[in-house]
């Protein structure tokens, strides 16, 4: 699965941008709130408009405190999925409750030097699970590859029937990082630069689902 992450479109080109990732699985949406993370972007009303503008499945990250207040908003305004920050949340049972019974598949995310063994309980009730890459906040940092670890031990634990997540990665996904994030187990690579800022997005969509294909077995 290949999720281009919309922080690193051009909103003035949104109808165009809409139309160059139909090849895609789900669009990745960064809601950031200027307090979880140093980056303001957009918040419900977009992802209101997002919902009626393109039929794409919406991948609301929520990159913002008090996600037990906020999440579930997303999920009644029509996002595919909702994932919150494990270092934001108080009641994250609680949220995933709320996503679910909203409509919505239930995420949570880890930054990068978040441990993933004090989640692995609380993920039993959760749809998918976001390793990030980067610390979150903006587009176009460098991949960091000591967060595979937390890739493979989640990999196993889906393949041993302990969790049901799908597990996604965002950050510094590229051509040159995708595959070592494949063959470590991942299901869905966001990507923003690597999609937005070349000529032909639908292209390296295309592309970067290749790679990441020629590693399932
Ligand atoms: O949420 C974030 C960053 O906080 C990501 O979704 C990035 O926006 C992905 O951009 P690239 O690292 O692929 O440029």
């Amino acid at each position: 699965m290949i999720a281009p992450s919309i922080l690193s479109a051009d909103f003035a080109r949104l109808a165009e941008e809409m139309a160059a990732v139909r090849g895609a699985d789900w669009l990745h949406v960064d809601v950031m709130d200027a307090h979880f993370v140093p980056n303001l972007t957009l918040g419900l009303p977009v992802v209101e408009s997002l919902r009626k503008a393109t039929d794409i499945p919406l991948d609301c990250h929520l990159m913002i405190e008090d996600p037990d207040r906020w999440a579930v908003g997303y999920a009644e305004a029509g996002a595919h999925n909702v994932t919150i920050h494990a270092e934001a949340v108080r009641d994250p049972r609680a949220v995933a409750r709320d996503l679910r019974a909203a409509g919505a598949k239930a995420g949570l995310s880890l930054k990068p030097g978040t441990p993933l063994d004090p989640w692995v309980e609380v993920l039993r009730d959760y749809d998918t699970l976001l390793i990030m890459s980067v610390e979150p906040g903006f587009g176009g940092q460098k991949f960091i590859p000591d967060v595979l670890d937390k890739v493979r031990t989640a990999r196993r634990l889906v393949d041993t029937g302990h969790l049901k997540v799908i597990i996604e990665i965002d950050g510094g996904i590229n051509a040159d990082t995708i595959d070592q994030a494949a063959e470590a187990g991942v299901d869905c690579f966001v990507a923003g630069s690597a999609v937005y800022n070349t000529d032909d997005p639908a292209a390296a969509v295309a592309a970067l689902r290749e790679r990441a294909s020629a590693h399932r077995s």
